[in-house]
């Protein structure tokens, strides 16, 4: 993998894992069987042992940062005589389209679920902030699906200000992988979460319509990292699972559809076009270079096991 930036500190997983029980008692994470049959549900492959030595400190230091942001809102608030009126906690997740952003973000959710009882914690992703098929067809961008252009970035950085003045019931609109497109008029509704996280390829990048970057909104910025190559890989398998479940439901207004009708090997030679023609450069020009801004990297390898952390020292 690339070499770390200077104001960033490199761990292997040895390295990495010993730092599990430094502001979160291990014991508090109740990694029970049971849990962690619940986690693996989520994606069957997940490294059970990536869920004890790189999320367990991962958890840990974000309980420490937790701890920090509310003292430094409240020490804040002294300073301006004005009450204190704390939004969540918010965890950017970024990275390419297909590194597993949303699975490490689950992942996540759940874990932090589990260390904080008492706390809501909750989860959504840019993908809803992508402007609907028909319009991206309008405007002639279809093939730039993914690309700054393609997000409303308004809404985007309207509904972070939102959810990080505190404002109750605040809304995402909502992507379905299946349709490959935003569902119109469908959201998910936020009401004073404690903790947020927020994930999507485009969650460190500047907007060209405000000054503003959505990760001004960020308490902590995980950016998830992979070989290119290892990224196409994980994007063809999932294309070749959302073709399965298309086959199985057989419903024509599936965006898989289509493809179901293909030879398997035409099929994912269109997906393989796909990825050379947008997410590949997608992620060249736009995603990766913005990796450097995270507070904290993820480089997962094959089986997508997490081998190398970068974490900011300043
Ligand atoms: N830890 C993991 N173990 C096994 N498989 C994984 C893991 N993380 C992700 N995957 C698989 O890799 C593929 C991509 O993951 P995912 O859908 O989470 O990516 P993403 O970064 O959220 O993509 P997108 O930006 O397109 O929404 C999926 O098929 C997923 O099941
Ligand atoms: C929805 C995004 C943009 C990001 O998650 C991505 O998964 C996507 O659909 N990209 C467009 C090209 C493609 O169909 O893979």
């Amino acid at each position: 993998m690339a070499t770390a930036p200077l104001n960033f500190a490199v761990f292997n997983k040895k390295d990495w894992q010993q730092l599990a029980s430094k502001y979160v008692a291990p014991d508090s994470l109740q990694m029970t069987p049971q849990i962690l049959q619940n986690i693996k549900a989520y994606n069957d492959q997940i490294a059970v042992d990536d869920v004890f030595d790189i999320y367990g400190p991962l958890v840990s230091y974000i309980k420490l940062r937790y701890d920090q942001y509310h003292r430094d809102i409240n020490e804040r608030a002294g300073f301006l005589g004005r009450p204190a009126a704390p939004g969540p906690f918010i965890i950017g997740i970024a990275g390419s389209v297909a590194v597993g952003k949303s699975t490490t973000a689950r992942l996540l959710q759940y874990l932090l679920q589990v260390a904080f009882p008492k706390k809501q914690i909750a989860l959504t992703t840019t993908d809803g902030f992508l402007l609907a098929n028909e319009t991206l067809q309008e405007k002639g961008i279809f093939d730039r699906k993914g690309f700054p252009e393609s997000y409303n970035m308004t809404a985007l950085l309207s509904f972070m200000n939102d959810l990080k003045e505190g404002k109750s019931k605040v809304k995402s609109p909502k992507y379905s992988h299946d349709q490959s497109d935003v569902l119109i008029g469908e959201y998910d509704i936020f009401e004073n979460p404690d903790i947020f996280i927020i994930e999507g390829i485009n969650t460190l990048q500047a907007s060209s319509e405000t000054p503003v970057y959505i990760s001004d909104f960020f308490d902590l910025s995980i950016y998830v990292d992979a070989d290119t190559d290892l990224i196409e890989e994980w994007y063809i398998d999932r294309f070749k699972a959302l073709l399965a479940s298309a086959v199985a439901v057989g419903d024509d207004n599936n965006f898989f559809a289509a493809y179901t009708k293909l030879p398997t090997t035409e099929a994912v030679a269109a997906a393989t076009k796909v990825w050379q023609e947008v997410n590949l450069p997608n992620l060249n020009e736009y995603i990766l270079p913005t990796r450097e801004r995270a507070d904290l990297v993820l480089h997962k390898q094959a089986n997508h096991q997490i081998d190398t952390i970068w974490l900011r020292k300043f």
